[in-house]
């Protein structure tokens, strides 16, 4: 199976023998950072390019769509509950830049004590399965093909069942997973031994599948008061995963430091958190950062969010960010929506690649404020390393509460999430492996007597079973489906009128799911426009209108609301009639032409008209008009009889006649076209001169049909003009 960019992902085939799929690989692919060389331009930290990609809008429009990768691996969250519709928004997602889709799981998730099976629809998240797993990698497998990059699959190897997913990921090749027993202790209650225990084994099993590890650091961020008061936890928090798992195996380069900037404006945040962000790379060189972008300090405006992570792109390109996870603008409203997970993938994608090789440029202060704060913040970590040891250790410690505390280090608030040492989901449930304890497994941590069968200690356990299901898959027991209604296959049976069809909804994050999201501007204050916002959805037929955002313009002038709706109908797209898209030649192609065969245009707005806007928006080289080809317009004005236009025509010797003419009673904007023409026969330069015409009411085949050239229409802008001058001056010149 291959994809082809002008057909849809077939999910029904992608779903079809998952039992007999198996991943063609195993283990995290990082970009290679090199010097390239696009176009004009020369980049220092950017790596291949893609086979196949959307290019952000102002390289489609302005730079030959050229779309230069940076080097950091670029995430997208996808979580919409629904694996079959999120398989489309990966692949929408690898076009725009995103090598690495990390899947959040169903709510909850971490409290299940054994693996989910089937295809159940999750809550906030996916649940993650095997049948599950197995079709994102196949469909991934399908997409890293077709963009021409390799895809990293990740999801969460934590919680009470931990070992048993990081096994399944281990068997069907994933390629990271987050993974922190502090994360299980703090924010699950997960039971600590338990937690540290699972930890070992599941760490075992990602290295042996060379997996890339993010720790669960960040979460402190998230959760803390104030953002930026855990920072020296932080460090701490990184360094107790960062070398348990380094001592169960994982190298160092797949070992990956979550970080948060801590802070966003309106904090002076740059000084914030520039300072640990290089505390923290100075401290922990050997390992990778995962960078992630804040999601604390995020609300329900996606522009706010936006700039907030432009600047966190700013600190990873000041620093260093191995891995750049983005973070959707609307995640303070919603499960994010497709639309922002592209937008997300974007924002990453132009800052990194617009702030390319700024260290080249400037550098940090090697003294003052950013070194003090920095060793201030190293100071600070130690001190807490300190005293855990002080009092018996980390488990000591949480039980103390010692973290999450909302005191910035050593000042302690004593609100810090304290955990029991025997309690916790799992707790009392580590047992001591017995003496002639044996598993035939090629990866496991721990004891394992495998000598009592004869094997030397560095023999493969799993020899005495002829392989085990990591290294033969078809050893794995597949199940397809527990649940006779909550599967794919019945959610898929409910929209297949929509699927690969010609009926189309609208949707935001399952197919067919038919909401919009409409921006009003209301000339009232907030709370009034916010009910009157939702007025105008029901008058405007959306089903279960719901503001997700609102921002005041002034608390009387005026306010800002965003609301999504749902539409009950579908569009049938065999009924559409979609013209011909006019083809526009690129900037680049008109200027050159230009320059080989100048071109001298004399243009009015004829008749007794005195509209001149749309005119100058078509010349004027601001609008992007004519002009900025290299094209010489002589403009005569407004009210211009035709006499005058063609007799300037002929004074000048121009290539081209270009009328204005908008207003239409009795046709006038015909007839005017009919005499441009009719006047230059009798004057005996027509086959000589390109006579256009545009307006408003003007119609392309009726402006032709009065003997004019090309006719032009209000959509029309100087691009479409010039274009049409280049061709027809080609097919004049017989070139
Ligand atoms: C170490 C760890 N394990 C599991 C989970 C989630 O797993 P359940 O929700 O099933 O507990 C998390 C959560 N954070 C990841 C989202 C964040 N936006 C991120 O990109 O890192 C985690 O940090």
């Amino acid at each position: 199976m291959k994809l082809k960019p002008n057909e849809k992902i077939d999910v029904k085939a992608i779903l079809k023998d998952l039992e007999y799929y198996h991943p063609k690989r195993r283990g995290w692919v990082w970009r290679e950072k090199k010097d390239i060389k696009i176009g004009d331009y020369s980049y220092k930290e950017c790596s291949d390019s893609l086979k196949n990609y959307v290019a952000l809008p102002a390289a489609a429009r302005y730079f030959s769509n050229i779309d230069p990768q940076p080097n950091n691996i670029i995430t997208t969250e996808i979580a919409s509950g629904r694996f079959e519709d999120d398989i489309r928004r990966m692949r929408m997602a690898a076009w725009h830049g995103a090598d690495h889709i990390m899947v959040i799981r169903t709510a909850g998730q971490s409290h299940f004590d054994g693996l989910i099976e089937g295809t159940p629809q999750g809550i906030g998240g996916v649940p993650i399965t095997r049948k599950q797993v197995r079709a994102h990698r196949k469909a991934c497998d399908l997409i890293e093909e077709e963009v021409g990059r390799p895809i990293n699959y990740h999801s969460y190897i934590s919680g009470v069942a931990g070992p048993e997913v990081a096994v399944m990921f281990a068997e069907e090749g994933v390629n990271g997973a987050h993974q922190d027993p502090q994360y299980n202790v703090l924010y699950r209650n997960v039971n600590m031994f338990r937690s540290f225990v699972d930890a070992g084994e599941s760490k075992k099993l990602m290295a042996w599948a060379d997996m890339a590890q993010i720790d669960g650091a960040h979460n402190a961020n998230a959760t803390a008061k104030d953002g930026w008061k855990v920072m020296p936890e932080l460090m701490v928090q990184h360094a107790l995963n960062a070398i348990f798992s380094y001592k169960a195996g994982l190298k160092k380069e797949n070992i990956c430091l979550s970080t948060v900037p801590p802070s966003a404006s309106p904090t002076p945040c740059l000084k914030l958190d520039l300072p640990y962000a290089v505390a923290l790379r100075e401290f922990f060189d050997e390992y990778r950062m995962r960078a992630q972008m804040n999601t604390k300090y995020i609300t329900s405006s996606s522009r706010e969010a936006t700039v907030t992570h432009v600047m966190n792109m700013l600190i990873s390109r000041l620093t260093r960010a191995d891995i750049q996870s983005t973070i959707t603008p609307d995640e303070g409203r919603n499960v994010p929506w497709h639309m922002y997970n592209i937008e997300a993938c974007d924002t990453a994608k132009q800052s990194l690649v617009g702030m390319d090789d700024l260290l080249s440029m400037v550098e940090l202060k090697k003294d003052g404020y950013l070194r003090e704060k920095a060793r201030e913040l190293k100071e600070r970590a130690v001190l807490f390393m300190e005293e855990i040891l002080e009092v018996g250790g980390y488990f000591e410690a949480v039980e103390k509460g010692f973290f999450v505390d909302s005191g910035y280090y050593p000042q302690r608030n004593g609100d810090g999430i304290g955990r029991k040492q025997d309690g916790g989901v799992g707790a009392g449930t580590v047992y001591k492996r017995d003496s002639d304890y044996m598993a035939p497994v090629i990866a496991h941590f721990g004891n394992n007597n495998i000598v009592q069968y004869g094997l030397k200690e560095t023999d493969n356990p799993s020899i005495l079973i002829d392989g085990c299901t990591l290294e033969k898959p078809e050893k794995i027991i597949f199940i397809d489906e527990l649940d006779e209604e909550d599967n794919v296959n019945k959610r898929m049976e409910e929209t297949d009128k929509y699927r690969n069809t010609n009926l189309v909804k609208p949707e935001v994050e399952w197919l067919a799911d038919g909401i919009v999201q409409v921006e009003i501007f209301l000339p009232t204050d907030q709370r009034t426009a916010e009910f009157a916002a939702l007025e105008f959805a029901k008058k405007m037929n959306l089903t279960d209108p719901e503001v997700i955002h609102s921002e005041q313009m002034h608390p009387s002038e005026g306010t800002r609301v965003q609301l999504k709706g749902r539409v009950d109908f579908a569009i049938n797209t065999d009924e559409l009639v979609i013209p011909q898209k006019p083809e526009v030649l690129s900037d680049d192609e008109i200027r050159k032409f230009v320059e080989e065969h100048p071109f001298k245009i004399v243009a009015a707005t004829v008749g007794e008209d005195e509209h001149s806007v749309g005119l100058r928006e078509v010349i004027d080289i601001k609008h992007g008009g004519i002009e900025k080809f290299g094209m010489e317009v002589e403009y005569l004005g407004t009210s211009v009889p035709c006499e005058k236009l063609v007799d300037a025509a002929i004074e000048l010797n121009a290539d081209v006649i270009l009328a204005s003419t908008i207003i239409s009673h009795d046709d006038i904007h015909y007839k005017n076209m009919k005499k441009l023409h009719d006047l230059a026969v009798e004057k005996g330069i027509r086959d000589k001169v390109i006579i256009c015409a545009g307006g408003t009411q003007v119609t392309p085949e009726i402006a032709r049909e009065q003997g004019m050239d090309e006719g032009f229409g209000k959509y029309d802008r100087g691009i479409n003009v010039a274009t049409f001058f280049v061709k027809r001056k080609k097919e004049m010149l017989r070139i």
